[in-house]
């Protein structure tokens, strides 16, 4: 570099120093305006985190940008500042569905960031029972999947838990081809969680017609496998790569590309309207005629949208049936009060699970 180069890059880069000087500041003095709110919270008896509050500093950042900076960074930026000031007092427990490195951990990591404290659990009733105790703040579960449909056992949990639904994560499910190598020829054979398999099916029979597929307890048990020997690739998720020092043969390897799973965030209290939100009820109504017609109009009849509705088995009682419903809106709306009030008189059994800020 000529001489004449270097001074401009030299200035530029002190130019860059003095931002991150003036950054660091702003974020010294974000994260006490932070801490101010957590005591002011604490004082009422209230939880320091606020997803929807979170959301909605996400979106307002975003919508201001008029760029370079990409839009997209902007939440992953903003994720880990707010992360690292709710963890100035105490880090936050989050209790998720292990072990580490399956995508119930991502989805953790999403929404709580870096500086949260992430427990893998064994469980998904593991994890209700971490926060149930009190040991763990929050807890992520996976509820649905767009390939494969509701995780029944999430939904089973709420019927005997007192657990509240506190936010909703949705994560594209993306399965990378994971090695040591990182090399196509190396593959001898390839290990995967059955689910990730059959998601992957197309892709393999057109790219490793011969090679022989195995199954696996999780996706991130595969990758530990494959750490130990070269001859084997894992299907998982980009944090088992990095977890288990692992190369990317071929990232996004789905067949169906619109491949989404919904995790819900729970916790021990109900959370205030966002203005965005969405409430989850459960219920068991009386086995009488006309009986399922009624439990559906007072939300038609104030035009309050249904996005999601399911019934599961009673287990002590044969072909009698719990329903899980989500409407827009939050149990303090008055149209939502009036409606949920409507409906509780044709049941047998009524739950507010939660309202949340609906992801969008
Ligand atoms: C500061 C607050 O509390 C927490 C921290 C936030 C932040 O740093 O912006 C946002 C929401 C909460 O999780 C708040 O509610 O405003």
């Amino acid at each position: 570099m000529e001489k004449k180069d270097l001074e401009v890059l030299s200035k530029l880069r002190h130019k860059i120093d003095t931002i991150d000087d003036e950054i660091l500041d702003l974020l010294n003095e974000r994260a006490r305006v932070a801490q101010d709110i957590g005591h002011a919270k604490a004082g009422q008896g209230l939880e320091f985190y606020n997803p929807g509050r979170e959301l909605a500093v996400f979106e307002r950042l975003i919508a201001r940008n008029s760029g370079p900076f990409p839009s997209e960074a902007i939440r992953r930026v903003y994720r880990e500042i707010i992360s690292a000031s709710l963890s100035l007092e105490q880090p936050m427990k989050v209790a998720f569905f292990g072990p580490s490195a399956t995508f119930t951990h991502q989805a953790a990591q999403k929404q709580f960031g870096f500086s949260a404290q992430l427990v893998a659990q064994k469980s998904i009733p593991a994890v209700f029972e971490e926060v149930r105790r009190g040991r763990a703040d929050y807890g992520v579960v996976p509820v649905e999947n767009t390939t494969e449909g509701i995780v029944s056992h999430t939904l089973d949990m709420f019927v005997e838990s007192d657990l509240k639904i506190n936010a909703e994560i949705l994560l594209e499910i993306s399965h990378d081809l994971l090695s040591l190598s990182g090399k196509m020829e190396d593959i001898e054979k390839v290990l995967s969680h059955p689910q990730a398999l059959a998601q992957c099916r197309h892709w393999l029979e057109e790219n490793l017609p011969d090679v022989p597929l195995v199954d696996a307890s999780s996706t991130a048990m595969a990758a530990r496998q494959a750490a130990e020997d070269s001859s084997v690739a894992a299907i998982a998720s980009e944090i088992a790569a990095s977890l288990y020092g692992l190369r990317i043969v071929k990232p996004k390897i789905q067949d169906n590309t619109n491949n989404l799973t919904r995790f819900l965030v729970v916790g021990r209290q109900l959370t205030s309207p966002t203005g965005h939100d969405k409430t989850s009820v459960l219920f068991i109504v009386a086995d009488e005629p006309g009986v399922l017609c009624r439990m559906l109009g007072p939300f038609n009849k104030r035009g309050i949208n249904l996005s999601k509705i399911e019934s599961r088995p009673i287990k002590t009682k044969a072909w009698e049936y719990i329903f899980f419903l989500d409407l827009e809106g939050h149990v303090e709306d008055a149209a939502v009060a009036e409606a949920l009030e409507d409906l509780q008189a044709c049941c047998r059994s009524f739950k507010v699970l939660g309202s949340y800020p609906r992801c969008r």
